[in-house]
């Protein structure tokens, strides 16, 4: 059963179905010869299902089909335009039968294969062609209803830096995308920077591949998508990607020894000024990898600490159970000689690409390392004091509501672990090194909010010891920020209380100082920071499913790469556990299973008329995701020698798929045994 069926893939890229043009003779050709796979044609511009999928008796009509189909037969114009050389159905194809899919594939007489495929060709008569009998197909231009011209006009001059263009639709304008490549550094490699390493390889991920620098394209038709709408956004795939590779980050050939079971230290205290005031010790922290759990690790190490008291490291146990957001998280507390000195070790959560308040709102350099942050020494924005305020409150909640007290709330003790999002930092130390403290529990409390309202003090004035002159920072913070943080601070300071907002702490009836009071006091801030925090929960979750999509199509891949190019199943060897057809039979190249490899080329080794290759990610976005849709429409495949078209629906490819990806998965579990 054959036909000629000349300019089928209805595409506007001539030529861009044949997968691997041979030299010269790609260039302007088309098939001469061609194999209506399913049976099914085009006639006249229509789709015409097989005949013989309800008439058997048509079977021995293949002169009268040889006659109807000949070099005088007008050539194929597609009523409906596709893309890419996918058709799309009329209705009458809703009839093919899966049976189509055992259909024989036409092979040109001069050019048959000697190898038979039995199980195939007795099925159907397999109709005679010769190519001579072709004149050369020279592809035809086709307008595309789809598309409108001013948008192609648009596309073509495209300017990354100045105009807004669509990239594609995932539904069927995936030709646009083949027209504009906004990322293109090159143009002759137009698409590859969709790809990481497109050109090289390098040893750090570039975080800016699919980043364009111009507005977004705006007027878009509903069906239609850019680039990065099925991406991750950029700047918090930037901020994963680094955190990624900080927390991936070994020192060849350290020096540094591993303690107990944590290997691989690096140094994160990169300053050589070491500051004693905080816990009396010189402290270093290091990045480590448990070898019990493979988890990354902080470790705080105090040099030369004496451990005089037992009991003392028994305190860090009861920092173990605060499990908090706003708190790093404390695993345990030893001694070691591994440094060649007596050194205390608190192990903590490890957060990368994390630095401290200090490093953020008081170093003079200005640092980038956080999308959207405000450099050192300007005015840091009520919102985020407040956002301070409330996840630091929510800390000594948990703290204190543990009987417990934080000692030491200090800038450079407070993680900054992602964008306004900070944790309570070295916990638990001051408990182990001055485990003989006098002062009572409350008074530790009542001392945490003293240290919260300076800390919250000295950020405001981007001063750190703006506690000093108290009169001058107060000044600052009244000139700056609305009386309502006034008076917060006020209250965490124990200054003159003025009168306030009846919910305030201020109040004449909030007296008592301690966690619980604040925290009434402060409500109606947590409800607008938890309002904010639900907003970005909802954008978090939203990006979350948009990566879904990606990892489902990860999969699809792997499952087609697990299929296609085995050669040991294209011999005659047999896959052990399959049931079915001999597997030379299904794989070969006239195998039921061919056209799946006919599929990956389709998909990705597309080439252009000139035979140079096209790199789109549209169209294999396009094309994944009716593979997995398992669509009713037809794509035309073109075998590598150029010499058959097999027309055949995702639907049917979907099932060859699944069923060959089924084989090979029983084939692994046999020889497991
Ligand atoms: N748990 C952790 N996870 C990730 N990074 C951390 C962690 N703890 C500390 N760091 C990083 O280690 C570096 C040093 O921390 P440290 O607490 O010693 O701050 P510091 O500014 O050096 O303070 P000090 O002046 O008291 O030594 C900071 O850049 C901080 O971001």
């Amino acid at each position: 059963m054959a036909a000629a069926f000349a300019g089928g893939s209805g595409d506007s890229r001539r030529g861009v179905s044949s997968p691997r043009p041979k030299g010269r003779e790609a260039k302007n050709t088309f098939c001469r010869n061609v194999t209506i796979y399913g049976h099914c044609r085009y006639e006249n511009s229509e789709f015409v299902p097989c005949p013989y999928i309800h008439d058997p008796s048509k079977l021995n009509q293949n002169e009268n089909m040889k006659k109807r189909f000949n070099v005088d037969s007008p050539s194929f114009t597609p009523l409906q335009a596709s893309t890419n050389g996918s058709m799309t159905p009329t209705p009458r194809s809703a009839a093919i039968s899966p049976k189509a899919a055992n259909a024989a594939v036409f092979t040109p007489k001069s050019q048959r294969s000697t190898t038979s495929t039995p199980s195939l060709q007795n099925k159907e008569p397999v109709p005679e062609w010769h190519p001579q009998e072709f004149a050369e197909f020279v592809p035809q231009t086709f307008e595309n209803p789809m598309v409108d011209s001013n948008a192609q006009a648009h596309a073509l001059s495209y300017d990354p830096f100045n105009t807004s263009t669509a990239l594609s639709s995932i539904t069927g304008a995936a030709h646009q995308a083949s027209a504009i490549n906004p990322y293109a550094q090159d143009p002759t490699l137009s698409g590859a920077s969709y790809y990481q390493n497109a050109a090289s390889f390098q040893s750090s991920p570039a975080y800016h591949l699919y980043w364009p620098v111009g507005p977004q394209p705006t007027g878009l038709l509903a069906y239609q998508r850019t680039a990065h709408d099925f991406f991750i956004p950029d700047a918090l795939r930037e901020d994963l990607q680094k955190k990624a590779e900080i927390a991936r980050q070994v020192v060849p050939n350290s020096t540094i020894p591993p303690i107990e079971q944590f290997h691989s230290l690096f140094c994160l205290d990169t300053t050589a000024q070491k500051n004693q005031s905080l816990f009396g010790y010189n402290t270093w922290v290091y990045k480590a990898v448990s070898s019990k759990d493979g988890n990354t690790y902080a470790l705080r190490r105090l040099e030369n600490f004496r451990l005089t008291n037992e009991t003392a490291i028994r305190s860090a146990q009861a920092w173990k159970r605060i499990l908090n957001g706003s708190v790093v998280t404390v695993h345990e507390a030893f001694t070691t000689r591994a440094f060649g000195d007596s050194s205390l070790i608190i192990v903590t959560d490890y957060h990368p690409n994390s630095k401290t308040l200090a490093e953020e709102h008081f170093k003079q350099a200005p640092m980038q390392r956080f999308h959207g942050r405000q450099t050192a020494s300007s005015h840091v924005p009520e919102q985020v004091l407040w956002g301070y305020i409330v996840q630091l409150a929510s800390a000594l909640k948990a703290i204190h509501g543990s009987g417990l007290a934080a000692r030491l709330i200090t800038p450079s003790k407070v993680l900054l672990t992602s964008k306004n999002r900070i944790r309570l930092n070295a916990c638990g130390i001051l408990d182990v090194v001055q485990s003989e403290n006098t002062r009572s529990l409350a008074e530790l409390q009542a001392d945490d909010l003293l240290q919260l309202g300076r800390l919250i003090l000295s950020i405001a004035n981007n001063q750190p010891s703006a506690h000093v002159n108290m009169q001058k920072s107060m000044d600052y913070i009244t000139r700056g920020y609305t009386a309502r943080l006034k008076e917060c601070v006020q209250w965490l300071l124990n200054l003159q209380p003025t009168p306030g907002t009846p919910s305030s702490p201020t109040t004449p009836g909030a007296m008592q100082k301690d966690i619980d009071t604040f925290l009434g006091g402060i409500a109606d801030q947590m409800a607008t920071v938890f309002d904010s925090e639900l907003h970005a929960q909802d954008t978090l979750v939203n990006t979350l499913a948009r990566e879904l999509e990606s990892s489902r199509l990860v999969r699809l891949m792997a499952k087609l790469n697990f299929i296609n190019e085995r050669p040991e199943l294209d011999a005659s060897q047999h896959v052990p556990g399959s049931t079915g057809p001999s597997p030379s039979a299904m794989w070969a190249e006239t195998g039921e299973r061919y056209y799946l490899k006919l599929f990956r080329d389709y998909v990705f080794h597309q080439v252009d008329a000139n035979g140079h290759p096209v790199i789109n990610l549209a169209h294999v976005l396009d094309c994944l995701n009716k593979l997995d849709a398992g669509a009713d429409e037809k794509v035309a495949l073109i075998s590598r020698d150029e010499q058959n078209v097999l027309v055949v629906s995702y639907r049917e490819l979907k099932r060859g798929m699944e069923s060959s990806f089924q084989d090979l998965v029983r084939a692994g579990r046999q020889s497991g045994k």
